[in-house]
């Protein structure tokens, strides 16, 4: 066996990171987006991946969960290798993680109970009364258990996301993938969701990985942030927000981290 291939994550927690990214390039076609990246996220962090317009945080989460092929490189979830995993293996690593899309992404004809049921119908084998009752668990872990009939378009920007986030964590996963999830929120429903995201977070020891752009959320939420720059075509910082903000020599960085402040009363 290779001895870089980190072995599956047993029982017992180890300093073996949740998440490994190792040497991945990112290209379409000959446009190479991100070159050479590699971080680990340990079990129970809440890393989130800012930069520019344009610098590949969404390529960069495309490729962690699978919807792109990396043109080089590999990816480690929970033990085990996405870039290397083919058929059932890789459906099954595909199920070990959840995803909340920017806009929600619920299917308007269902109700929110029925959206949170679906990937327990493609993924367990739990017959209807138990898909029902887990997914009532989750609206319940979210706030939303009085909403289970209600349809989409009738709830609030912010309920729609935790109703995002109810069906991402359907199957107990151990890590959750949200893109821009403040996207479109006022400030206080913003900071609603950095709340539910940290309580996941404490409670359930889910590891987040989160791409957002928003100083007030990534203050919030994050354990560390990971900044991507277009020109490097890769990272140019990673740490905790405040150390980033307060001494990373980079003045991109700095200035990523103190725009506004000069505004701010
Ligand atoms: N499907 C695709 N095909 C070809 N090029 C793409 C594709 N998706 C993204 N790109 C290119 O890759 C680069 C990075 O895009 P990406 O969407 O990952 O950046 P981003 O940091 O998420 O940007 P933003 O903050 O604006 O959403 C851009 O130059 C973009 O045009």
């Amino acid at each position: 066996m290779d001895a870089t291939v980190p072995s599956p994550i047993v029982a017992t927690p180890t300093a073996e990171p949740l998440v490994r990214v190792e040497n991945l390039t990112c290209a379409y076609g000959r446009n190479v987006v991100l070159r050479d990246v590699s971080f680990d996220v340990p079990r129970g962090e809440v890393l989130t991946i800012l930069g520019g317009s344009g610098c590949g945080k969404s390529t960069l989460l495309k490729h962690m969960i699978g919807l792109e092929q990396p043109a080089q490189g590999r990816i480690w979830l929970a033990g085990e290798e996405l870039t290397a995993a083919e058929g059932a293996a890789r459906r099954r690593i595909l199920a070990s993680f959840g995803v909340a899309y920017q806009a929600g992404a619920l299917f308007g004809s269902m109700t929110v109970l029925e959206n949170v049921m679906l990937p327990l119908a493609a993924h367990s084998h739990l017959d209807l009364p138990a898909r029902e009752l887990v997914a009532r668990l989750k609206l319940r872990e979210v706030g939303l258990e009085q909403y289970a009939d209600y349809a989409p378009a009738e709830l609030s920007g912010g309920m729609q996301k935790r109703a995002a986030i109810a069906r991402a964590l359907a199957l107990d996963p151990a890590i959750l993938f949200l893109d821009e999830p403040s996207a479109g929120l006022d400030p206080i429903t913003s900071a609603e969701l950095d709340a539910l995201i940290l309580r996941l977070s404490r409670a359930l020891s889910l590891t987040f990985i989160v791409v957002t752009h928003e100083l007030a959320s990534i203050f919030a939420i994050a354990d560390r942030a990971l900044m991507l720059d277009k020109q490097e075509k890769g990272i140019i910082a990673v740490g905790k927000p405040q150390d980033l903000r307060d001494h990373h020599p980079d003045p991109r960085v700095t200035r990523f981290f103190r725009r506004g402040e000069e505004t701010q009363v």
